[in-house]
């Protein structure tokens, strides 16, 4: 049988201050793993949101979620330097970009996580190749809010499923809108990053949802004979 291997949770810090993010991260710290430096703090408040984020947690691993495009080593770059240990690069751009992204994290020896939203199957699964990447399942904020989509309904079962068979990486991530009661479902398609916002950030008590959120996950592995992924 497969060694169970645990399942990060990642708190994702968007629109608010840095202050209020550290605040924030500070009430939720002993229930998280990882931390996200959200997309949205990096276009208001620059690279400084992440210096100071991994000035606050140095223990932590921070994700820099820039969703780099292009000039992807100029901008892993500054993630990393800011102390960023993983950036983000959306799936859907250029080979040369995501090439960029592998090489730059690869000498940094941090990570690269790359972001599935509106990546097709086909790119999907050319994007297995990035081994050493965690492949992001991501249902867009827009699509939450206007389609009504929620993280753990999409297409990644097939990846994960191929991941497992092949026996091989990469991690597997999953993101958008993911609350206590759609946990379950999503924790089937044996993640090793779940990525959690607005159901911490939002909550009247973000420490007691935090706290809720790991232990659903501690009692899902315990009373199941689910595997994770191999990592
Ligand atoms: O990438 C993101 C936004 O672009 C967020 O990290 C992701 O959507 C998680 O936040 P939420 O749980 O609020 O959806």
């Amino acid at each position: 049988m497969t060694e169970q291997q645990p399942v990060r949770i990642q708190l994702a810090l968007d629109r608010m201050t840095i202050q209020e993010a550290i605040h924030m991260a500070q009430q939720v710290e002993p229930y998280v793993d990882w931390i996200e430096v959200g997309t949205s703090l990096i276009k208001e408040f620059g690279i400084e949101s992440v210096r100071q984020i991994k000035q606050a947690f140095p223990d932590k691993i921070i994700v820099a979620d820039i969703k780099t495009f292009d000039n992807a080593k100029y901008e892993f770059e500054l993630c990393f330097e800011a102390g960023a240990d993983v950036a983000t690069v959306m799936g859907a751009a250029p080979d040369a970009t995501l090439e960029l992204c592998m090489q730059t994290a690869r000498k940094y020896q941090r990570q690269t996580m790359i972001d599935l939203l509106n990546v097709s199957q086909e790119k999907r699964h050319h994007l297995k190749q990035y081994t050493d990447a965690i492949l992001c399942d991501h249902v867009s904020k827009d699509e939450q809010e206007h389609h009504g989509q929620v993280a753990g309904s999409s297409s990644i079962q097939q990846t994960t499923t191929d991941t497992i068979a092949n026996n091989s990486t990469p991690k597997i991530a999953v993101a958008g809108g993911i609350t206590l009661e759609t946990l379950p479902t999503i924790l089937q398609q044996s993640p090793t990053v779940v990525i959690v916002g607005s159901a911490i950030t939002q909550a009247h008590d973000p420490a007691e949802s935090a706290q809720q959120i790991r232990e659903l996950i501690h009692t899902f592995f315990s009373q199941s004979t689910n595997t994770t992924a191999s990592i």
